[in-house]
């Protein structure tokens, strides 16, 4: 049993074996049979949550669902583990704070998989990966822009692209750069060359200068032939994305998500697995 918390806690060719796995989940039917998913979602998870559910749920598991709140309480997070391990085969956890899933899975025999924090967010890397390692020639060769200021999605990137080897440049004004990343702040020059575009909401701080950074079908025009457009959702029209460049060709589309289904099911058996 192990815990995905980070991407960089893995070999490249261990990620990989995720994918291999969700190459061929219908092998795994029953995988969960008789066993019980413990999730920590908040109320506003769509798509991370819908997915994880439908997919314990084909795999023949069991869920049972809390407010990440739950976890922040007088009790010490140990004596919960202690307690929850009598019954969880594996638990799932959307919280802010990355290091309550480090103290989880130092005190759990069963694996925690992240299903985002304020740091990172690694399901949604390993669907956004697989996807484009379906569309794309060489997904690792391509080029990678982060359009964005330092937060969760930009972390996620960044983390992927150590893990898995691949070139990443961020674009934003200097003072949301993410650490160590390499820069460009002016969005045009950035995105030349550029193969995969992928954004995040703005923060508040950034509105003010945020039109600039807005990816246009005009912005997308000046990258590679053939690049994609990866919105982090919920995306916002008219704030990181426009209107057009959602409606092009450029936009990966709804269904380029439809593989969290499979991939996360493919986590689960890996870290129960392993
Ligand atoms: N696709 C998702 O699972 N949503 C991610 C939301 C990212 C955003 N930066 C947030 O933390 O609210």
């Amino acid at each position: 049993m192990s815990s995905f918390i980070r991407l960089t806690d893995y070999k490249k060719e261990e990620l990989q074996e995720i994918f291999d796995i969700t190459d061929n989940i219908d092998r795994y039917e029953g995988f969960l049979t008789g066993k019980t998913v413990v999730m920590f979602f908040p109320a506003n998870s769509i798509r991370t949550r819908v997915s994880f559910e439908k997919g314990i749920h084909l795999l023949g598991g069991q869920t049972i669902l809390f407010d990440p709140s739950t976890l922040d309480k007088k009790e010490d997070i140990r004596d919960v583990c202690g307690y929850l391990e009598n019954w969880a085969d594996a638990v799932i956890v959307r919280h802010k704070d990355i290091s309550l899933l480090g103290k989880m899975a130092e005190n759990l025999e069963i694996p925690v998989i992240n299903a985002m924090t304020d740091d990172n967010h690694p399901c949604e890397m390993m669907s956004d990966l697989y996807s484009l390692s379906q569309i794309r020639k060489d997904y690792l060769s391509d080029k990678y822009l982060f359009v964005g200021a330092d937060g969760n999605i930009g972390r996620a990137w960044k983390e992927a692209s150590e893990a898995f080897g691949f070139s990443l440049t961020q674009s934003c004004p200097h003072e949301f750069q993410i650490p160590e990343t390499d820069c460009i702040d002016d969005l045009r020059t950035a995105v030349v060359g550029k193969d995969i575009v992928c954004t995040d909401s703005f923060p508040q701080e950034m509105f003010n200068g945020a039109k600039s950074y807005q990816v246009t079908k005009e912005i997308m025009n000046l990258a590679n032939k053939g690049a994609v457009l990866n919105p982090c959702p919920p995306f916002y029209r008219g704030e990181e994305v426009s209107d057009d460049v959602i409606d092009s060709e450029y936009f990966v589309g709804y269904e380029f998500k439809k593989n969290l289904l499979r991939v996360q099911q493919a986590i689960i058996v890996f870290c129960m697995k392993k």
